[in-house]
């Protein structure tokens, strides 16, 4: 669905996107995750066919989007990251305007935007405007304008940034029903639990680089333990906690706030440093995340 090789992407002379390779397969869905600044959006925009490609080969549908623009962006869907609705009209007919964009006959585009209010769950919303809207209603209304002229790809860049915890599960539930009628799905995000939540398979970018690539299973047991112990002793005590504790786990990481402990088995290292004489204020046992992940990468973590 789509194919990149040393895609990348400059502004002047600072490079965003420093050679990357990308093979999206159809019906998958394919994440980006990695910090603010990572290149994330700047690959998506290359992909939506809205942002020339600075270096390398990019291929959407077997097309190329320096000379086929208008045939990609046609069968693609796009959810921005800001909301790009028209406040100053109805839920329907922002849904209504945009399908006519595409050309799509008065009728057919009707149905269609009755179709996607019901699927996003906006129904009852068909006549308010769209100021009057909650965030999360917001973003599933991009994303039902997104799906109006049926895409085989949807590109979306952070479809969940900013929302509460429950509207974010509705986006997700949405996002899943869309996989399984066979939408391939390509998302940016900086959030491991969206990205563990709805990705078959995902790159880890930073800085312009692809450090990583697999399903987040794979990723985890490649690059973590499969627990890890957090203990938190009093500021700044954790770096001489850390020696102490260094031969109980296979990799310590020390975070300002606490001590990372890899580990197999987190109840049995947590026994055996408090074993030790040792004290934390707090300790919390968990399965390694992509985040773990990530921090072992590129030594920080993704919020930093
Ligand atoms: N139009 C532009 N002109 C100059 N620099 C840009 C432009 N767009 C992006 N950049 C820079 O390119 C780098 C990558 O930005 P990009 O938006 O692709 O990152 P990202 O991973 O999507 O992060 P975010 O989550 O913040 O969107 C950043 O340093 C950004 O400042």
């Amino acid at each position: 669905m789509i194919l990149a090789q040393g895609l990348r992407k400059s502004f002047g002379q600072f490079e965003a996107v420093k050679g990357i390779d990308v093979d999206v397969r159809r019906g998958e869905a394919f994440g980006f995750l990695g910090p603010n600044g990572a290149g994330k959006s700047s690959t998506m925009r290359m992909v939506a066919a809205v942002s020339p490609v600075s270096g390398g080969t990019l291929r959407i549908l077997g097309m190329d989007p320096a000379s086929d623009g208008p045939q990609i962006r046609s069968r693609i869907g796009v959810c921005p990251q800001e909301d790009t609705l028209d406040l100053e009209i109805t839920v329907r007919d922002n849904l209504f305007v945009y399908g006519r964009y595409f050309g799509l006959p008065r009728k057919e585009v009707r149905e269609r935007v009755d179709e996607l209010l019901e699927f996003v769950q906006l129904t009852e919303k068909a006549g308010s405007m769209v100021e009057d809207l909650s965030g999360g209603m917001k973003r599933r209304l991009t994303i039902a304008r997104s799906l109006i002229n049926r895409p085989e790809i949807l590109l979306l860049d952070e479809p969940t940034t900013g929302l509460d915890p429950q509207a974010r599960h509705v986006v997700w539930d949405r996002l899943f029903r869309l996989k399984q009628q066979g939408v391939t799905l390509v998302l940016t995000t900086h959030y491991m639990d969206e990205a563990e939540q709805l990705c078959d398979r995902l790159v880890v970018m930073d800085n312009g680089l692809i450090v990583a690539e697999g399903s987040p299973l794979s990723l985890i047991a490649e690059h973590s333990t499969r627990e890890v112990a957090e203990l938190r002793f009093g500021v700044g005590d954790n770096e001489a906690a850390a020696d102490k504790v260094a031969d109980l786990a296979d990799r310590v990481e020390v975070l300002p706030d606490r001590l990372l402990l890899y580990t197999a088995d987190g109840e049995e290292t947590v026994a055996k440093v408090h074993e030790r004489g040792l004290e934390p204020v707090a300790t919390l046992v968990r399965r390694a995340t992509l985040e773990d992940v990530f921090l072992r990468l590129t030594g920080r973590t993704l919020v930093d």
